[in-house]
């Protein structure tokens, strides 16, 4: 999806850090004086190199660890004015390999919070088996314990178990760190389509800043020593990065990574050399195109050819040239266009709807062309925002 579209949804500010600061006893000054403001109900994302301070940044928002100097508002009010229980109710804690019991099922490490809140018995289980089927869980699983599950499943319990209250705020400290990138991927997904679906305030840590810009309507950007290099949307993040260390941080190839929060929507698709795989001499003759995409009776892609090479009544779908991975305009980005277009043998993307049809394709050199009115288009809101 084109991230550009995700925008935070509630109009507030949510978590205020104010000039935050934490000194250990041997002297360490993990955070610096840091300032954010986290928005109401969007993802919020601390990322920066090894022991910047994300993890300090994040427990002091629970109170697990205290700060030196500064303040946290919660809701505009100083959480150490808050008891600590109050406070840890309405915040879901989730870590790195989970931190289940392991010494209880998975019903019941979900059922946690809701029968220490006082539920009864089936009324807890009843929720931990609703949030099961949200996160993506087999209702088979319930009865087991934490060892018999995947890594990836426990991960998925330990977000469960953190939203079985309710609560508005949920703090997420590297909780997909541990698995493999096809299981992250998913689990990154689920998380979003949760948090789609609930709303809720995330504050997540990670080290690694592809996840970051994937999650995060705001990042903060921390580096060693506990401060804040840059703090914006992804999207600013990589078009505009504040220093050397964050555009170093971000990687050599945020240009083709910004491309991802464009639309592929706007692309000018041509339907002219598509044909049918009945066509005709004339349909075949008809396309000024150097490759024509053939198409099913129900209008899939079956393939690509130089017209030289088809013959009326006779197009063999097992002599096509691959039609490659296809794009769908106004859900893929045109990062997702672009790479269907370099990755296809003609160097031409096929665009489909929903259902899996052609609705056209596109050239590299129009893709191009989209790409440089895009950033052009940045760089007048950018002047706009300036
Ligand atoms: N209890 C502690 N006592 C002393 N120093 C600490 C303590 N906890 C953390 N630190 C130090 O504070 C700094 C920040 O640590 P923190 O765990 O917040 O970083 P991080 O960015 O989360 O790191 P990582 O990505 O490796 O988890 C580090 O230098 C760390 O060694």
């Amino acid at each position: 999806m084109a991230k550009s579209l995700r925008q935070p949804k509630g109009p507030g500010v949510l978590i205020r850090i104010d000039s935050v600061t934490k000194r250990y006893p041997d002297g360490t000054v993990a955070v610096d004086r840091l300032s954010l403001e986290i928005p109401d109900r969007s993802i919020t994302v601390l990322v920066g190199p090894s022991g910047c301070g994300k993890t300090t940044t994040l427990r002091m928002i629970n109170r697990m660890v205290e700060p030196s100097e500064g303040t946290i508002l919660l809701d505009g009010e100083d959480i150490q004015r808050q008891p600590v229980t109050t406070l840890r109710r309405s915040m879901g804690y989730v870590i790195q390999n989970a931190g289940l019991f392991q010494h209880r099922t998975i019903v019941d490490n979900i059922a946690t919070v809701p029968r220490m809140l006082g539920w009864g018995k089936q009324k807890a289980r009843a929720r931990a088996a609703e949030l099961m089927e949200r996160v993506g869980l087999d209702a088979a699983l319930a009865k087991r314990y934490p060892y018999q599950l995947s890594g990836g499943q426990q991960q998925r319990v330990g977000v469960a178990r953190a939203l079985a209250a309710d609560p508005p705020v949920l703090l997420m400290d590297e909780p997909f760190s541990a698995v493999d990138p096809v299981v992250r991927k998913g689990l990154q997904d689920e998380l979003l389509r949760i948090q789609d679906e609930l709303g809720k305030t995330i504050v997540f840590v990670t080290h690694d800043i592809d996840e970051a810009i994937k999650l995060g309507t705001m990042v903060a950007v921390m580096r060693t020593g506990g401060h804040l290099a840059q703090y914006a949307p992804p999207a600013e993040l990589l078009s505009s990065p504040a220093d050397a260390f964050v555009e170093d941080f971000l990687g050599g190839d945020r240009g083709i990574r910004r491309l991802s929060f464009f639309p592929s929507a706007p692309l000018e698709l041509t339907s002219d050399p598509v044909i049918p795989l009945d066509a005709t001499a004339e349909q075949i003759a008809a396309p000024d195109a150097p490759y024509l995409l053939v198409t099913d009776a129900d209008g899939r892609p079956l393939g690509w050819s130089a017209p030289r090479d088809l013959v009326a009544g006779e197009i063999r779908p097992d002599r096509l040239l691959s039609h490659g991975r296809p794009f769908v305009p106004g859900t893929d980005s045109l990062r997702v266009a672009l790479d269907c277009a370099v990755l296809s043998p003609t160097g031409w993307a096929v665009a489909v709807d929903t259902g899996g049809r052609v609705t056209g394709v596109v050239s590299q050199a129009t893709i191009g062309e989209a790409i440089r009115t895009a950033h052009a288009a940045g760089r007048d809101d950018e002047k706009v925002a300036g």
